[in-house]
């Protein structure tokens, strides 16, 4: 028996947004997922029940507290296993509960209208037949039966006065009838929703059958699938990685294994990172598993949503291909969850809750008992080493598809280009091989890590960079509105003519954006036809669409683009990938900056010759000698990763430890630092316990944060380093209780982090 609950306020209506503690009174047995009756605020709301517990979290007093009135509802709204699910949430990304239960149940906001459904069809014979139901029951079937309908709302068929209480639950009891719970936007009433569950159920099975299979799968595509099998056909919850080389054809992998599931009762989610990717593999998964296929992401419309999210929850949709947060989709009978690209930092998700879609999707499959397969290429250095040390299994694919091989890779070095004279953009290896590919008639793509015209303004003279007066970092020069942007807060201004500090006229444009290189290509082709794909172009998932579209038919012979152009594309015939400067990614401060650019110049590079015609790639670079550029170059995955996790190790980063990173924000310097200094104080003050001070635990900082400020707030920063996360968690815990007791946190906002993928 627990002694307090915590209870998310008025579900049905909207304003659900914080949650209270109130005491358990003896004679009420609740759980969490019930919805109960308590006292706000001198009125009667309903709540959901979020947490049950026995201490109270610090500042609350039990004296205090009110009780919970009573019971409303004893069936869980949220499914168990999704209300444990945003409890772990809370706990593994420090958020509250309210928050995370939002994200894991996104549709508490809409109205929420319990149905009937008949489990059985009753001709009248059939209900001569039942005669032994007891008369109040039989009653009310017959009522259900007169209305016709497949399912009516619980509301409209408790008004009747023919029909009372008791007679539903002896139906329920019985059998007869379950309880479905159906979630409304406010424009759609109950009488426009009589659509039959079991209707359209028939109707997708058959879909099922009807799959036409393209082509028959590789010998490593088969083994591939068998080996998941196998982890499935165990029925205990496995991660399984699938290292597959780029065009290894891991999407076909992904299409048989889903079909082996839904032929044995199951669902399956496939992720994908970005929303842009979502609609062009849902393309296929629609094509061979017809309308069983339901796209879901942040960018769906809240109507469109709670639609989709009936249909899951009702079986209607038995396979969802989304972004991050499709994770959480409530698939009755889910037994596979499929993250492609896993490597992939789109994955993390950088509001509260701070979750990367890997763990919860192991989450989920640890409770559902189910498998969770990762894809990729390139995996992350965590999955690759879990799979050497044994923790998760591994299939690869070394080969790619057919004829086609991996292709080759020529490092340039553009200092030695400057001292030959070539002021370009354009080596004169990439320019030479861009032109035979126009001759040949054959298509290329161009990398570059930026959008923008060029990136810095800077003085000649002075080396004075324009930069931000909110963020402090180099503001963009963008050609449309031919102003200088912020792309950390959007602030705007105009480049000056002379410099700020010294006068000087030569302030220059520097750098290199994707808009320049569209423009500089055009200048040294003039008669080719160029598409641009980045952020500017693509402010609309329509217009990533028509821009990859155009290009796959061949529309256009060159597309230039950032790392949206990176991710599983396909297109037969690109046989030349050009990198523009990979020292773009290698130079950021962050200790994954050599992994990200292994991953992202593999990953591109992977683009060129995956059809019948070979491919090249040019990577452009000031450190043609660095080793993440030298292995990618020879799609060394294995000795990059050898090399790398030596260095983690030897530093003590990630995977051999966890990091919680703290950020402190105030609008106030002076302030801020006061505050790191005193929660760095608070946290060494917990060193001088044994449970902590004899462990591994570090303490980094404070220090200013990469973006001291930013949306005018000053941020500096602490983490502590560990290899027990529940241990690195407490210890952060109790230094921040610590810390919100002394005058100095007045006013200061912490923004916490587990594990952050970027600094
Ligand atoms: N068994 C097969 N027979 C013939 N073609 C195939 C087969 N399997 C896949 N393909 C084709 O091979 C190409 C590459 O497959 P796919 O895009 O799935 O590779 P991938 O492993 O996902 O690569 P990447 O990691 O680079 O995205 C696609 O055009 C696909 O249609
Ligand atoms: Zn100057
Ligand atoms: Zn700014």
């Amino acid at each position: 028996m627990f002694r307090y609950a915590e209870v998310l306020v008025d579900v049905a209506n909207r304003r659900l947004d914080q949650s209270y503690h109130y005491s358990i009174p003896e004679h009420l047995c609740i759980k969490s997922g019930m919805r109960v009756l308590i006292p706000l605020q001198n009125r009667k709301v309903q709540g959901l029940v979020v947490n049950l517990l026995n201490d109270l979290p610090e500042g609350l007093d039990s004296i205090n507290l009110k009780p919970v009135l009573e019971i409303a509802e004893r069936d869980s709204l949220v499914p168990e296993d999704l209300i444990e699910l945003s409890q772990w949430l809370a706990q593994t990304t420090v958020c509250s509960v309210a928050q995370s239960l939002h994200t894991v149940w996104p549709l508490l906001k809409g109205k929420v209208e319990e149905w009937i459904v008949p489990l059985a069809t009753m001709e009248d014979t059939d209900i001569q037949a039942l005669q032994w139901l007891d008369s109040e029951a039989f009653r009310a079937l017959i009522v259900l039966n007169r209305a016709r309908k497949k399912a009516i709302p619980l509301k409209t068929f408790l008004k009747r006065a023919d029909v009372t209480q008791g007679m539903l639950e002896k139906l329920l009891k019985q059998g007869w009838v379950k309880k479905e719970v159906r979630f409304l936007t406010t424009r759609e009433d109950s009488s426009l929703k009589q659509s039959t569950a079991a209707g359209q159920k028939n109707e997708t099975k058959n879909l099922e059958t009807s799959r036409d299979r393209t082509y028959e799968l590789t010998r490593e595509q088969s083994s591939a699938v068998q080996g998941v099998l196998s982890s499935l056909e165990a029925g205990a919850s496995q991660t399984v990685l699938l290292h597959g080389v780029t065009g290894s054809g891991k999407t076909a992998v992904y299409r048989e294994l889903i079909a082996q599931v839904l032929a044995q009762g199951g669902d399956a989610i496939l992720l994908v990172p970005e929303i842009s990717l979502t609609s062009q593999v849902a393309r296929y998964f629609e094509s061979q598993f017809g309308e069983q296929v339901i796209i879901l992401h942040s960018g769906i419309r809240q109507r469109d949503k709670m639609k989709a999210w009936a249909d899951i929850v009702s079986g209607n949709k038995r396979i969802v291909i989304g972004a991050r947060s499709a994770v959480f989709a409530p698939l009755p009978n889910l037994r596979l969850i499929i993250l492609d690209e896993e490597h992939d930092g789109a994955y993390k998700q950088d509001e509260n809750p701070k979750y990367h879609a890997r763990d919860v999707a192991r989450k989920r499959m640890d409770q559902l008992k189910g498998v969770v397969l990762l894809g990729s290429a390139t995996p992350s250095l965590e999955a690759y080493a879990a799979a050497q040390s044994g923790k998760i299994r591994m299939l690869t694919m070394t080969s790619r598809i057919g004829k086609s091989v991996l292709p080759t890779v020529e490092i340039v070095d553009m200092r030695e280009e400057l001292r030959q004279g070539n002021r370009s953009i354009f080596s004169l290896t990439l320019q030479q091989k861009l032109q035979e590919r126009l001759v040949r008639g054959e298509q290329a793509m161009l990398f570059l890590n930026r959008r923008g015209y060029s990136t810095f303004v800077i003085c000649r003279d002075c080396g004075y960079v324009v930069s931000c007066s909110n963020c402090e970092i180099a503001l963009t020069y963008h050609t449309q509105g031919q102003a200088m942007r912020c792309h950390y807060c959007d602030h705007q201004e105009l480049p000056p003519h002379t410099c700020p500090n010294c006068k000087s006229r030569y302030i220059r444009f520097f750098g290199q954006g994707t808009q320049r290189v569209e423009e500089e290509l055009q200048g040294l082709l003039p008669e080719v036809s160029i598409l641009r794909l980045d952020f500017d172009t693509t402010r609309s998932a329509e217009a990533h669409n028509i821009i990859l579209n155009k290009f796959r038919h061949q529309e256009a012979s060159i597309l230039v683009g950032t790392q949206m152009m990176a991710k599983g594309l396909d297109f037969p015939n690109v046989t030349l990938v050009g990198v523009i400067a990979a020292d773009q990614t290698l130079n950021m401060p962050d200790f994954r900056a050599r992994e990200r650019t292994f991953q992202l110049l593999t990953q591109v590079a992977g683009r060129a010759g995956r059809s019948t015609k070979p491919g090249e790639v040019v990577i452009q670079t000031y450190s043609p000698h660095d080793s993440a550029v030298v292995r990618a170059s020879h799609h060394d995955f294995e000795g990059f990763f050898w090399e790398e996790i030596r260095y983690r190790k030897e530093r003590k980063y990630p995977p051999y430890t966890h990091i919680i990173r703290v950020l402190l924000l105030h609008e106030k310097e002076d302030r801020v630092i006061k505050g790191a200094n005193e929660l760095g104080a608070c946290l060494q003050q917990g060193m001088l316990e044994p449970k902590f001070g004899n462990t591994d635990l570090d303490i980094l900082g404070p220090a200013p944060a990469v973006l001291v400020r930013l949306r005018n707030q000053w941020r500096w920063q602490i983490s502590v380093k560990g290899k027990r996360q529940d241990l690195l968690r407490e210890f952060l815990h109790q230094g921040v209780q610590r810390f919100f007791r002394s005058s100095a946190s007045n006013g200061i906002m912490l923004n916490i982090e587990v594990d952050p993928l970027s600094s």
